[in-house]
């Protein structure tokens, strides 16, 4: 089957899943509070606390309350879109000022660059808000690589273990679902996507990983499939 697009998850497969957990969340956490004390009432930030009371159930947190939810959150790796919005915000400030450059392994940078001078069109779909990814990829350690994407998805489109969201992606991309390959090192999602017909390849970049019945590599150099 021919691939036209390829849709790829970002920690663990385009970088280091320690860089998100050992970089990105305690950036977070470490400014987190202050940023939410002087964003409060702009109005995207005041959305996203409003989301936060919400999800968790407790309408009349306080902003201390909401803050040490959302700190809970960043601990408990909690997919939470609200939280994820907010942590985007966050890590503008630290990847504007130089704090890091967004981890991309080199076979994900050299490949993607391949695979977009081939013609095919390359997504984002990460649980990391749509901001947090044109961050990551656009002070990435190989430069700007955010105009090898032709979009960017996250959980505002729907869980990653959601079949939907596959569904949703691929109408949104306008390509069959068998001429999209799907690109994670979490089973679960590639199931899903799977289930939505799309093509899958797990990134197998660590011992140890739990694997499924996906066609599997170690990097994105040995990704296979016909273009
Ligand atoms: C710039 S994305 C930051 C990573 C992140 O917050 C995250 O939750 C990654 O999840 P993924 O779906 O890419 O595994
Ligand atoms: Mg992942």
């Amino acid at each position: 089957m021919m691939i036209r697009a390829i849709v790829t998850d970002i920690e663990g497969t385009t970088g280091a899943i320690s860089f998100v957990h050992r970089v990105l969340f305690p950036y977070a956490r470490a400014y987190l509070s202050d940023f939410l004390r002087r964003h409060q009432d702009e109005p995207e930030v005041a959305a996203q606390i409003h989301a936060t009371r919400e999800l968790a159930g407790e309408p009349d947190a306080d902003l201390e309350h909401v803050t040490t939810l959302l700190e809970g959150w960043i601990d408990a790796d909690r997919k939470a879109t609200p939280l994820k919005a907010l942590q985007g915000m966050v890590w503008e400030q630290g990847f504007k000022d130089g704090e890091f450059t967004g981890h991309v392994y080199p076979d994900a940078a050299e490949e993607m660059q391949r695979w977009h001078e081939a013609g095919i069109a390359l997504y984002v779909y990460s649980s990391g808000s749509v901001q947090a990814q044109k961050l990551l990829f656009g002070y990435s350690d190989f430069g700007d690589l955010t105009p090898l994407f032709s979009g960017f998805f996250d959980t505002t489109t729907g869980g990653k273990r959601e079949v939907e969201s596959y569904r949703r992606i691929v109408e949104a991309i306008a390509v069959p679902a068998g001429e999209v390959l799907f690109l994670s090192d979490v089973v679960a999602e590639l199931d899903a996507a799977a289930a939505a017909g799309l093509q899958t390849v797990q990134l197998v970049r660590e011992e140890g990983m739990e694997t499924g019945d996906h066609p599997m590599a170690a990097s994105f150099t040995a990704v296979r499939f016909d273009d």
